[in-house]
């Protein structure tokens, strides 16, 4: 296991097991890292496939006391996990307890808590049935965790099941989900407005499994969530003063303490740029070309790490963007035969960048994004405001939240109704107004972009939120106290 120094030295030892997804391993990673520098002496073994081991094994801003463990590739590759999702959650629910068991008996230190991602529910039996205190972490936000919590209260409204008109459709072979507001009727604009802390939300903003074809998943999401309560202390990567309503009610529902410890990245001095715009040796590419960039004239563009919209929405998209005029920094995944002409001095396309690094670029004025929560932690961390443009599952959600609780952000599709693509010229127009400085709503949003990023400031500073919750939680794993 490679664990520094004696273990002596050592005051606990946390497995942390991540759900299989990039999502999920980021923020995991995270917050093993903001656990380590408040403790030292904590040893993490960060549990992941040999897959996975392959993609974060060399992870070089990781501490000496955060180590890996691998279980076999019990799973679907991650490569190919989108052609079947519902399949790829089975094997995930079903074929990773008895490695993961196997795995804590090997292991020569005993383990003091085990932090799992709370859909990996099976983690909480294991960890009951061996008396090790068990910490849920749920990556997603407050909001749609509160969702499911109440599912119930759903039924009982008669807000489900209802059947929006059309249901979304999943090709045989491929997934591609664009999450087609055309393809919801009237009911989709119904405004539920009685989940505690939950602001009016239409129902064509819940997650994508309430509805369609998406419900084959939904029991597990909803199971997932129930059996949090059975884990010893909950842990949410959003940050409290950005969903306060929502937690507040959460926590007086839950059985268990919940704490709010986002946003899950590691702090930099938000002041300091230097890392950022100075040159030296190991600046990749993209950030030079930023580096020459305008202050805040670039939209930074990345659609997520797993599922993509349809290939002729996404033709679109690149010529739109394209035809704005806009300048852009693209993390394309395969789809870079689409930029045919090149971007001449326009645009930059990346099949990876560290996003977090390109949002805190001042050349960075706008992120079109598929509302991942990480994503939007990230743009509220760097004051960013958002082109909301989401794929699936809390996604909708989050870009509701974006745009209408937060005002920090416009929807690409702003109206249920339609079954057209969003045009190439819809797309032009709406990146253009959405970078032009020197537009009033612009000026407003991006000001809003600012407070709440202030907001995040706070949370993480000494004695906010985040900073709190975060000292509570680890003098309660410490203290072996709830
Ligand atoms: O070029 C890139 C692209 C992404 N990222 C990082 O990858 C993570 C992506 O996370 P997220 O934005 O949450 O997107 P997904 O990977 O799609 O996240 C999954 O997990 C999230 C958390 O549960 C959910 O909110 C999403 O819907 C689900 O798709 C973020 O930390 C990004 O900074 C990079 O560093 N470089």
């Amino acid at each position: 296991m490679g664990a520094p120094g004696t273990e002596s030295a050592i005051a606990l030892h946390v497995l942390a097991m991540p759900y299989p997804g990039r999502g999920h391993v980021n923020p995991m990673m995270n917050l093993c890292k903001l656990i380590s520098v408040r403790k030292p002496d904590i040893l993490f073994t960060f549990v992941v496939t040999e897959e996975w081991h392959g993609f974060i094994g060399s992870d070089t801003g990781k501490p000496g006391n955060i180590c890996f463990a691998t279980i076999p590739n019990c799973i679907p590759s991650e490569l190919g996990r989108a052609k079947d999702f519902p399949g790829f959650l089975k094997a995930v629910a079903t074929k990773m307890e008895a490695p993961f068991e196997q795995l804590l008996d090997r292991l020569e230190l005993p383990v003091d808590v085990i932090i799992a991602d709370t859909y990996l529910d099976w983690a909480v039996f294991v960890g009951n049935r061996r008396n090790i205190p068990v910490a849920s972490l749920w990556t997603m936000s407050a909001t749609v965790f509160s969702l499911f919590h109440h599912f119930e209260l759903l039924k009982q409204n008669g807000h489900f099941p209802v059947e929006l008109s059309g249901q979304l459709k999943l090709p045989k072979l491929i997934i591609v989900i664009m999450v087609s507001y055309a393809e919801l009727n009237k009911r989709g604009e119904e405004r539920v407005d009685y989940i505690p802390g939950i602001p009016p939300t239409r129902l064509v903003d819940f997650p994508t499994v309430f509805h369609g074809t998406g419900r084959q998943t939904l029991p597990r999401d909803l199971d997932s969530v129930s059996l949090a309560s059975k884990a010893q202390y909950l842990l949410l990567t959003s940050v409290y003063e950005l969903e306060a309503q929502v937690i507040d009610a959460l926590k007086v529902k839950l059985p268990l303490p919940l704490y709010t410890v986002g946003p899950p990245i590691p702090y930099l001095d938000p002041k300091d740029n230097s890392s950022v715009i100075s040159s030296n040796h190991d600046i990749p590419d993209y950030i030079e070309w930023l580096n020459s960039q305008r202050k805040g004239s670039v939209l930074y563009v990345s659609m997520g790490s797993f599922l993509s919209v349809s290939s002729s929405q996404l033709n679109e998209i690149v010529v739109g963007v394209h035809n704005s005029g806009v300048r852009f920094l693209w993390v394309s995944r395969g789809e870079t035969t689409l930029f045919k002409d090149g971007c001449g001095d326009m645009g930059q396309v990346v099949p990876w960048c560290d996003q977090l690094r390109v949002l805190r670029h001042p050349a960075v004025g706008g992120f079109w994004t598929h509302c991942g929560w990480n994503s939007t932690l990230e743009a509220v961390y760097a004051g960013v405001p958002m082109l909301a443009s989401p794929i699936f599952l809390d996604q909708t959600t989050d870009s509701k939240i974006i745009v209408e609780d937060w005002e920090i952000g416009w929807r690409v599709k702003r109206e249920a109704g339609s079954e057209k693509l969003v045009t190439r010229d819809e797309i032009a127009k709406l990146v253009k107004s959405f970078m032009d400085a020197e537009n009033s709503a612009v000026k407003e949003m991006r000001k809003k972009a600012k407070e709440l990023q202030e907001t995040c400031n706070a949370a993480i500073a000494k004695g906010g939120s985040s900073d709190t919750n975060l000292d509570s939680f680890i003098r309660g794993i410490s203290q072996g106290q709830a």
